[in-house]
């Protein structure tokens, strides 16, 4: 792997460092080559690296990228997980009996499981609240604890989740032997604070505790590392950008990376400045929101793309795309794959999805899918839409591995005869079915409806399910059904290609929200709704919560490689342009 002269330096340095690392600076592989060296220093003693990322996506990014760099037996010595496995396997399972309610044990509780479910809706019902929709769930899902121990989240500002709601909500869980992933950080605070040998373990263990993403930390993760540095026998690497430090309604605050390298003495005169995403006009509009000191540079494959970003204002952002991005993507061989709409709420973007799908455009997003993910059709069935609208070979390995788990999930029995001959011929058997059902019906639901009672018959012939289970699927339809009735969707709306695309995005449009986008890259990016009103949004009034809205806008920015769209709407003639777009407080296209 190579590295740049700053890259090499920051991997190589053995004191406590927070490096601040500007967009497309290659933080990976930063982090993967300070992994593979502090690894090595380990190897022969008991002690061991943790390296902390953000999203499951970048433990399974950098694991993948760190094989190149190990030996066997290595993966003693590290542990690349977010900081809720780091505190679940190393704190809280280990030492869960001390905590009451978890003597015997415990189950974590995710939010995509059946428990979840339950257990907002028991809590939501006690509170007299019985119809709810996903953004109930995902309140839920965001809660979080303070270092107090008292409930924190959005929900709570704005009044839609009480306290007294949490409270409930959590007593139930514990009750039903779950834990969750607020707790789970929160109960290891705990332990870590009252109990000093568990403190010295972790830090006897951790020689290093490397962070990616350091700016959307929270308060109480600042805490407990805080309380592993202060035992003295770990150092640590922080990495970030506090410019694009975006998840404060998460609890993330990018002051805190400040306050946690004071208090550990860390060095903080490193800087990664070379940009090896973006072309050297997009760095500049960059550059204009914040300068930087060295200031950021193209160093990359597109650094000599001279395309000047691009402001229109319309009143029909679906027009400004059909007429001007598309074509201009057509023209730049830019496949629509590699190219993203953005903007800064995921739900206007529902419409413009709608309207370019009847276009005949091949999108997805935005957001999840109008349905929970773990209902046990749906996987198979995404995965054979997506062969039918694309037949590609390669996609028939996809469909044995969902039809494996769906099997294992609705009846808990493993058939390992599915990526035998004999199953790939039931494979072709789902296919063909799958095919003519198509041709017959319009829409997604009628598909699925009876997809799920031929696939069944099919599999029960097989002998992968037992006649008794021959409405397992077509349950799942109906749940899949009741979810898309309790978000508002129209399900004559859902078309088998939707289906088909959740299963293989690859050569979709994407269509995302600033936020889904951080992290990601694309050769070519659209930003709509770039309105005073938007974006900073018009209830935004302290200056921490409109430089969040600026820093939101200038992740937009940095994703794109080479050609960048701004789009306005000028249907509402009160909200001109955003401050952003402007040349006094933003990249000066208006
Ligand atoms: N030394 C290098 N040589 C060549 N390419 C590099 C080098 N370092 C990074 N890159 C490339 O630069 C791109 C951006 O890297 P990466 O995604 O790690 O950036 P990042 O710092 O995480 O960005 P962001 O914070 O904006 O998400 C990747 O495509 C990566 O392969």
């Amino acid at each position: 792997m190579k590295l740049t002269a700053e890259q090499l330096d920051a991997s190589r340095c053995d004191e406590n460092l927070m490096l601040t690392a500007c967009p497309g600076s290659g933080k990976t592989r930063v982090i993967v080559s300070k992994l593979s060296r502090v690894v090595e220093d380990v190897r022969d003693t008991p002690r061991a690296v943790a390296c902390i990322t953000y999203t499951n996506a970048a433990v399974h990014e950098i694991e993948a990228r760190l094989l190149h760099h190990i030996q066997p037996g290595d993966d003693a010595h590290y542990d690349i997980c977010t900081i809720h496995s780091f505190c679940l396997h190393h704190i809280f399972r280990p030492f869960c009996h001390l905590i009451r309610g978890y003597k015997d044990g415990f189950r974590v509780l995710t939010p995509d499981s059946a428990d979840f479910e339950e257990l907002v809706k028991a809590t939501c019902a006690q509170f007299g609240r019985d119809r709810l929709n996903f953004q109930d769930f995902d309140e839920f899902s965001q809660l979080r604890v303070g270092i107090d121990g008292s409930a924190v989240g959005p929900a709570l500002t704005r009044g839609a989740l009480t306290p007294e709601m949490a409270r409930e909500y959590w007593k139930r869980v514990r009750e039903a032997g779950l834990v969750d992933f607020a707790n789970i950080l929160y109960y290891s605070y705990l332990l870590l604070q009252r109990r000093t040998e568990i403190l010295s373990y972790i830090s006897a263990k951790f020689a290093w505790i490397l962070v990616d993403e350091f700016q959307d930390t929270t308060d109480i993760q600042v805490e407990i590392l805080t309380l592993v540095a202060q035992a003295g026998q770990t150092r640590f690497l922080l990495v970030g950008d506090p410019y694009q430090s975006v998840f404060g309604f998460a609890g993330a605050r990018p002051d805190l990376a400040d306050v946690f390298a004071k208090r550990i003495h860390a060095r903080s005169d490193k800087q990664l400045t070379g940009n090896f995403r973006c072309s050297k006009p997009i760095v500049a509009h960059a550059n204009l929101l914040y300068p930087r000191t060295p200031p950021m540079t193209a160093v990359g494959p597109t650094r000599n793309v001279t395309i000047q970003p691009v402001w229109k204002s319309s009143a029909s952002a679906f027009n400004v795309i059909i007429d001007f991005f598309l074509p201009a993507l057509e023209g730049r061989s830019i496949p629509i794959g590699d190219a993203a709409i953005l903007a800064p709420t995921w739900y206007s973007l529902f419409p413009l999805g709608r309207r370019l799908r009847e276009y005949g455009v091949s999108i997805v997003g935005p957001g999840a899918r109008p349905y929970r993910r773990n209902r046990v059709f749906a996987p198979l069935a995404e995965q054979v839409c997506g062969y039918m609208m694309e037949l590609n070979p390669q996609s028939l390995g996809a469909i044995e591995r969902s039809l494996f788990h769906t099997i294992l999930s609705a009846t808990g029995r493993v058939h390992f005869e599915v990526y035998s001959y004999a199953g790939r011929a039931v494979v072709f058997r789902l296919l063909g079915c799958a095919q003519s059902l198509y041709e017959k019906h319009e829409g997604a639901v009628l598909w699925l409806e009876s997809a799920a009672r031929e696939f069944s018959k099919i599999l029960i012939e097989a002998g992968y399910l037992a006649p008794a289970e021959r409405d397992l699927f077509m349950m799942a339809v109906e749940e899949m059904k009741a979810d898309m009735r309790n978000n508002d969707v129209d399900l004559a709306n859902l078309a088998i290609e939707d289906l088909g695309i959740y299963a293989s995005p690859g050569s979709a449009l994407k269509l995302s929200s600033l936020h889904n986008a951080k992290g990601r890259e694309f050769r070519a990016v659209a930003i709509m709704d770039l309105n005073e009103g938007r974006i900073p949004h018009y209830r935004a009034t302290s200056a921490g919560e409109i430089d969040e809205a600026k820093r939101l806008f200038y992740v937009g920015v940095t994703r794109a490689k080479e050609y960048l769209l701004y789009i306005t709407d000028s249907s509402n003639s009160r909200n001109g342009p955003s401050r952003f777009l402007k040349k006094a407080s933003g990249v000066g296209v208006c």
